[in-house]
């Protein structure tokens, strides 16, 4: 059965990067047929369509249809596999609530779109920012829809922790187990070594405390700005690798003996508020995240989680006062 993927902000970077991945069979599998939707702002339409031109010059096989419209009600009816990207970023002189308020306006519409138009078996993923909490207001416009069919993106910052760690002890990343990433997407968020194993035994005892302290969690925290420091633009590519990583593994299921890092809907697990979109260490099956329950969380780590979660509530606040949720 053909499977309908829509894509908001289609006609962006993360969009051009996203959609002949899609199209070419990696997000579902080379037996999936998928027909897309492209939704974007009325102004943006005519690149959309540019882009739907590239998509048809390159005849995939598995393509089987291609919709371009501003209308989230049509982008959404029937969708099987929803993937907000466009977002309002912020730009100079925007006050935080200016940002949220922003963000609203777009999360909230899709999200009741969603909920009125999907398919039963919709799965959605957030990834434009402030992702985590873009994903509360989408899912608390969407009370018919199951909560744990809304997540957002921390599948990059968890490569880039596999990357950095691989990089770091000479191993290749196939070697690196249970990486988890912690919290929300933001410079606060926390790449956990205290569960990652490289060979079988604990990442985090086979590196100096400076080295994890100092310069592993900052640079993977802060290195969406790194990238926006370097290309003048933020991540893109790697960003839309992500995003095919996180639905590919949400619907194909994690390895034996190994997780990966998702904001999912807190069920209170390691002390994260109920109903809070947070990072955590998570294992899928059967198209159905779990929280992975039982790990020992020390006083190091526990500050850090704190600190992220702290901020997610506070965003939540924020979104709760200004009436976004
Ligand atoms: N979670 C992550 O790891 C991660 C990583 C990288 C980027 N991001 C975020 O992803 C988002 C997109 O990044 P990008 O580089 O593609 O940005 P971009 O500016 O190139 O593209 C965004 C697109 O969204 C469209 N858009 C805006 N409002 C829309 C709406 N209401 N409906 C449909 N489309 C809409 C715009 O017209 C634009 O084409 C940003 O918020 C960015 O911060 C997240
Ligand atoms: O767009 C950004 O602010 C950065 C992005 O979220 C990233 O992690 O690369």
């Amino acid at each position: 059965m053909t499977v309908k993927v829509t894509v908001t902000g289609a006609a962006g970077q993360i969009g051009y990067a996203l959609l002949f991945r899609i199209a070419s069979g990696q997000l579902l599998g080379a037996d999936t047929p998928v027909s897309l939707s492209l939704l974007e702002i009325t102004p943006a339409l005519k690149a959309a369509e540019g882009t739907a031109m590239e998509l048809d010059d390159c005849a995939f096989p598995l393509l089987q249809g291609i919709e371009i419209t501003d209308d989230p009600n049509v982008a959404f009816d029937g969708v099987n596999v929803a993937l907000l990207v466009g977002a309002r970023p912020r730009t100079a002189g925007m006050e935080r609530g200016d940002l949220l308020s922003a963000n609203g306006g777009i999360f909230g519409p899709q999200g009741r779109a969603i909920n009125e138009h999907a398919a039963d078996d919709v799965r959605v993923l957030v990834v434009g920012n402030p992702a985590n909490t873009n994903a509360l207001i989408a899912r608390s416009h969407a009370p018919d829809v199951p909560a744990d069919r809304f997540t957002a993106m921390t599948r990059l910052d968890h490569n880039r922790a596999l990357s950095q760690l691989s990089a770091k002890l000479q191993v290749p990343v196939t070697e690196i187990r249970k990486m988890t990433i912690w919290g929300n997407h933001s410079p606060t968020m926390y790449p956990d070594l205290y569960h990652t194993e490289v060979g079988g035994k604990i990442a985090a005892e086979q590196v100096d405390g400076e080295w994890l302290r100092d310069t592993f969690i900052p640079t993977v925290a802060k290195r969406g700005a790194a990238i926006i420091e370097a290309r003048g633009a933020s991540s893109a590519a790697s960003a839309a690798n992500a995003a095919i990583d996180h639905v590919h593994t949400w619907v194909n299921g994690t390895a034996p003996g190994d997780w990966t890092s998702a904001a999912v809907v807190s069920d209170g697990s390691y002390g994260v508020p109920e109903g809070l979109i947070s990072s955590f260490p998570v294992t899928s099956a059967n198209g159905q995240w779990e929280i992975v329950q039982g790990l020992d969380i020390d006083a190091f780590s526990r500050e850090r989680i704190d600190l992220s979660v702290r901020e997610l509530l506070d965003e939540r606040d924020a979104v709760q006062a200004l009436g976004l949720i």
